[in-house]
Parts: structure tokens; C-alpha cells; sequence
């Protein structure tokens, strides 16, 4: 009877934005097509930020660096199979390297996938994708959406933060609902990513070894960035005047011109220190699995929120599980004042290291040869890059990499951007694209010139949204550099990129503003005018392409065999 038909009904398309509304996303990195375009439209209909792709590898890496910056997940959106497939990247990136988000794909219909029947972009995406990542979950019932929503947002979030994938099958995506019954469905997280605090024997047994150390250590990583406990960080590193390794992304975490920083004498603290604080970081290749480099009767402080990462590579002697945060807290409430102190002939002698090498630097960073090397580009991006503070530095290639991560020194936290954990190239455009929705502070993206070409075509998408992203290519024309040869035919050796390329005309082709510089005096110029200017801009640096080396610091990982050709 007419009576008991529902007045106002709803679909699975709004229970998605209602949901994700009701959780706080306000933006979401995705590229169109079946089964979600109008999830987009409805998306951004609703007051939520979508910013349209080209590729979907490059939109995962957005929504997971966006993760990272917020402490809140980043959302993919993708089409079904291929769209899907092209997130998978970015969204094992996003939990090999810690980062919160959740990629949304459309998904095929269960009864012919499950079948075989050869549907329209037919893939079982969520077996597809269990071996990738943090968690996995489809939603079967368009009552159901509201539950998944919360799930995927959570598990991203909570403990150690990854990448989550969520299936909503297109049929679920059309489903109709009375409306009343719908909003039933959503729910607010409380408390997404609970405090984890250690246990005070923990706590007691970390602060006696640290307090006996002689030569006492500490390593920042991302996951101390990640943490925004900002001034519980320095407060620690500066009250017990241990010197402090940050990691690459952890670098500005304290400013890298900090007294206690050892940096630029990495190499003599790992292989001196008695006692290593890891604080956010794990002892995976990066450090050499606490084993090449160190001192081998090193012991380890760990904090990690995950208790599974503790002895994966070293005996921890003084396991802290925990957020970061809260056992920051407990340390500090359980250590009597002057219980913990780095001895200063420690300290002395790290500093002498450091002056020495910094000296060594400051030689190899005022020589201007030509052609133009990268030192002499990186130096010029690092004066103009330090006279605008707020500027995030985007970074990627190998030597590109490398060499930029110790020339462009970092004064604030999560401003560093990187190839990270797993040493992935194409984070390029999509960390700076999110870096800029999120922040709206400019970004200067450092990137080799083959790098690059993994997420170029992303130009287009900052010049749409006029976005103040200023990519610098260390255009060495190859990858790793520009002067292999190939001896036996007349095509290019598998190394070898166009070191002629004008890349500086690609942007201008979609309305930004191209520059070609030959000399440092040019980068400086340029990336000067491109940051004042405030929009798209790219600087193709022209480098000598006999600049670089295999692989950049990491050349001794390619296996060795019988080599054909270098
Ligand atoms: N809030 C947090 N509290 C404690 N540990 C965290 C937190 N967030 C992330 N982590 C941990 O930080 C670690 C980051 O390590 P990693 O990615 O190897 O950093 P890096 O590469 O900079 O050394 C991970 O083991 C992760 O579990
Ligand atoms: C997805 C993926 N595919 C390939 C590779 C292997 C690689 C590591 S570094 C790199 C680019 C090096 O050349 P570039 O010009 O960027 O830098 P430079 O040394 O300054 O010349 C590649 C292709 C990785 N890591 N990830
Ligand atoms: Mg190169």
C-alpha cells in the first residue's frame, strides 16, 4: 500500500560518500571509468576533492603519500581489473613503506567472475590482491557498504599503518535502499588508531642500557616523521644528547644542521656505536640488516608499534612496542633526571668526523665544471630550496636520488618525499601532486631523467589543476647515466635515454612554464623565477651524461656473473 513505500531512497554510489564523509575524506586520487565514474562526480557533488589521473599507479601513490602526511587515509579510486592492477603498485608500496590508504576498485559481476563467463573486465580482484597488502575486503550487500568503509579506514590507520584494498562489486555500487535503512548502515570511527603503551619493565630495561652506554646511538625513521610527536623526538635526542642518524624521510625531523646530528659521519657511528636506539626505523637493507657497517657487539633499543618487526633482523635487547608517541611519554616520566647521558668524548669525536666530511662536501659543491654535474645542479636547487622552508622536496632516479639526498639538507619535519623502503621509481608526480592538494605549499620535485618518465605524463595533471609543483630533471640522458653504447647495431644500449629530450617543452605543451638549464647559474635563476611565479613549471637540469654511476650508491647489489657488457 502506499502507505509503507519509502518516501526517499538511496544507492550504494551515496552510501560511499556518506561514508567516507562521515570519516573525515576529503579527498580522493582516482582515474575514472566503469563501474565508478559517477562515484567520482557524486563524490565531488558531495563537497569531496577529486583529483583525476592519468594512470592509476600514479593516483595509489598520491592517496598513500597523502596517508603519510595526515595520519589519516589516503583514498584510491580505480576502475575494475586493468585500473585495478595498475593501483596494486602503489598500494604495496604503500605497505611496504608503512603509509595508511585505501584503494576503492569497481569491481566485476560475482555470479560471471565466479563462473568464468567472460564479463566486462572480469578479474577476481580481491584475490588478486591479499598477497599485496595490509588487508583485503569485498563488500557483498549494499547494506553492508557502511561496515566496509569503517573496516578498510581502520585497519589502514590502526597499528602499523599499510594499505588496504576494498572490492565493491558494480552491482553493489547501483543497489537501492530506503534511505532511513541506509544511514542506519554508516558508522563514525571512534578512535581509529588507538595509543599502544609499552609496558613500564620495558621501559626500565631500555633506559638502564641506554643509561650504561658508552657510545649510544640513535636512528630516526619514517616512522618517527610519521608519528608527528615532533617535539617528543628532540625533547628525547636533546635531553639525553645522544647523536641522532635520521633516515631519509625522517630527515628535518631535526633540523639537519642539528648539533647532534651524525649524518655526516654515518659511517663511523654505525660501525662505533655500543648501544642503538631505533626509533621508527627498521633494520632492513637501508641499514644493512644491522649487519654490514656495524659494530657487531652493538646492542639494539627498538621502538616499534608492530611487536612482530622486533630480532627480524638483529637481537633486541630492549624491545619498546608501542606508538611512538606513548613510549616517548613513558621514557620521559621514567628516566630520573641525568640518568641517560651520551659521554662527550663520544659526541666530540663524531662531531670531528662530521666537520671533515662536511669540508670535503663543501670542496666537491663549489667546483662548477663543464658540462654541467649534478653536485653543481643539486647545490643550486639546495640555495634557492633553503630560502623557501616550507617547500616540499619530492625525490627520485638513482644518482639523481642519491647524491640529491646529501646535498638538500631538511630543516622540517615530512618535507622529504622518497623512493623509500623499497627503492620504487614513478613516486614522482604522484607525491607531488599530493603533496601540493594537501598542504597547498609548493613542491619541488627532484627527479632522474628516467624516473621521470615513470609518472611524466602527471604534468598534465598538475598544469589542470594549476598546481605549484616545480619538477627539476637531472636529465643525464640515461638511466644511471647517458654514456652507454651499444657495439653491436646502431639502436640505443639498454641504459640510454635522449639527453636531447626537451622536456622543458613537454610542460609547455599543456601550459606551464618550461626552462632548459646548462649551468648552475641557470638552475638557480630559473627554479628562483618557477617558485616566485607559484604554478606548473618544470627545469630540464642538462647534465653531462658521463655523470653517475650504475645504480648510484647501491651498484654493489646488481649480481655479479659472468657481465656481457660493463
Ligand atoms: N606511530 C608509530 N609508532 C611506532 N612505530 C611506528 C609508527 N608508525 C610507523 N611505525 C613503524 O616505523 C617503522 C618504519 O620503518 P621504515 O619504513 O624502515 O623507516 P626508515 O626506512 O625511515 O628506516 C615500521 O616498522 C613501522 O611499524
Ligand atoms: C618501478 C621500477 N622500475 C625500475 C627500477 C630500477 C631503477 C632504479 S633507479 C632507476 C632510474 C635511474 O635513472 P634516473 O635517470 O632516474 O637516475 P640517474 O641515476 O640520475 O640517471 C631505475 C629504472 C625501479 N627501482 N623501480
Ligand atoms: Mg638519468
Amino acid at each position: 500500500a502506499a502507505a509503507d513505500v519509502p518516501t526517499e531512497l538511496t544507492d550504494g554510489y551515496h552510501l560511499v560518500v556518506d561514508a567516507l564523509k562521515l570519516n573525515d575524506i576529503d579527498t580522493i586520487y582516482g582515474v575514472v571509468g566503469i563501474p565508478i565514474t559517477d562515484l567520482a562526480r557524486l563524490a565531488q557533488a558531495q563537497g569531496i576533492r577529486y583529483i583525476g589521473f592519468r594512470h592509476e599507479s600514479n593516483a595509489g601513490h598520491a592517496a598513500a603519500i597523502a596517508g603519510y602526511l595526515n595520519k589519516k587515509p589516503g583514498v584510491a579510486l580505480t576502475v575494475s581489473a586493468p585500473g585495478f592492477l595498475n593501483g596494486l603498485v602503489a598500494l604495496a608500496n604503500a605497505t611496504t613503506n608503512c603509509f595508511p590508504m585505501v584503494q576503492i576498485s569497481g569491481s566485476s559481476e560475482r555470479h560471471l567472475v565466479d563462473l568464468k563467463q567472460g564479463d566486462y573486465e572480469e578479474m577476481d580482484q580481491l584475490a588478486a590482491a591479499q598477497p599485496f597488502v595490509k588487508a583485503a575486503y569485498r563488500v557483498s550487500r549494499v547494506e553492508d557498504i557502511g561496515r566496509g568503509i569503517a573496516r578498510a579506514l581502520r585497519t589502514a590507520i590502526s597499528g602499523r599503518p599499510g594499505g588496504v584494498y576494498l572490492d565493491i562489486p558494480a552491482a553493489v555500487l547501483g543497489a537501492i535502499m530506503p534511505k532511513a535503512e541506509g544511514d542506519r548502515t554508516l558508522s563514525r570511527l571512534v578512535d581509529p588508531a588507538p595509543r599502544q603503551l609499552p609496558a613500564p619493565e620495558a621501559v626500565d630495561r631500555a633506559i638502564e642500557l641506554l643509561a650504561s652506554a658508552e657510545r649510544p646511538l640513535v636512528v630516526l625513521g619514517k616512522g618517527a616523521a610519521y608519528a608527528q610527536a615532533d617535539d617528543k623526538v628532540r625533547q628525547f635526542v636533546e635531553s639525553t644528547g645522544i647523536p641522532y642518524v635520521p633516515m631519509s624521510m625522517a630527515k628535518g625531523l631535526l633540523p639537519d644542521d642539528h648539533p647532534q646530528s651524525a649524518a655526516t659521519a654515518r659511517s663511523l657511528a654505525l660501525k662505533k656505536a655500543d648501544v642503538v636506539m631505533l626509533i621508527g626505523a627498521r633494520l632492513n637493507w637501508l641499514l644493512g640488516h644491522g649487519q654490514t657497517g656495524w659494530n657487531p657487539d652493538a646492542k639494539f633499543v627498538q621502538i616499534d608499534i608492530d611487536p612482530k618487526e622486533m630480532d627480524s633482523n638483529q637481537p633486541i635487547s630492549a624491545p619498546l612496542v608501542g606508538d611512538i608517541e606513548s613510549v616517548l611519554d613513558a621514557l620521559a616520566e621514567r628516566t630520573k633526571p641525568g640518568q641517560i647521558q651520551a659521554p662527550s668524548a663520544w659526541r666530540e669525536e663524531l662531531g670531528a668526523r662530521s666537520a671533515q666530511n662536511v669540508a670535503k662536501m663543501a670542496e666537491r659543491l663549489a667546483a662548477d665544471p663543464h658540462p654541467m654535474q649534478f653536485m653543481g645542479a643539486l647545490k643550486a636547487v639546495r640555495d634557492v630550496v633553503h630560502q623557501h622552508p616550507e617547500t616540499y622536496i619530492v625525490n627520485e632516479g638513482a644518482n639523481a636520488l642519491d647524491i640529491a639526498r646529501n646535498v638538500i639538507d631538511m630543516h622540517v619535519p615530512r618535507h622529504r618525499l622518497d623512493s623509500g623502503t623499497w627503492g620504487v621509481m614513478g613516486i614522482g608526480m604522484g607525491y607531488a601532486i599530493a603533496a601540493a592538494v594537501e598542504s597547498g605549499a609548493p613542491v619541488v620535485a627532484i627527479e632522474g631523467d628516467s624516473a621521470f618518465g615513470f609518472s611524466g605524463i602527471e604534468i598534465e595533471t598538475i598544469c589542470r589543476y594549476k598546481l605549484p609543483v616545480v619538477t627539476v630533471i637531472m636529465n643525464n640522458g640515461g638511466v644511471y647515466r647517458g654514456d652507454d653504447t651499444n657495439p653491436y647495431d646502431d639502436e640505443p644500449s639498454p641504459t640510454t635515454l635522449m639527453s636531447a629530450a626537451r622536456h622543458d617543452l613537454l610542460i609547455e605543451s599543456f601550459g606551464g612554464k618550461g626552462y632548459r638549464a646548462t649551468t648552475p647559474a641557470e638552475v638557480t635563476a630559473a627554479l628562483t623565477e618557477a617558485l616566485a611565479l607559484g604554478g606548473p613549471a618544470l627545469i630540464d637540469c642538462v647534465i653531462d651524461p658521463s655523470a653517475g654511476t650504475e645504480s648510484g650508491h647501491i651498484s654493489h647489489l646488481n649480481p655479479k656473473g659472468i657481465t656481457v657488457g660493463n
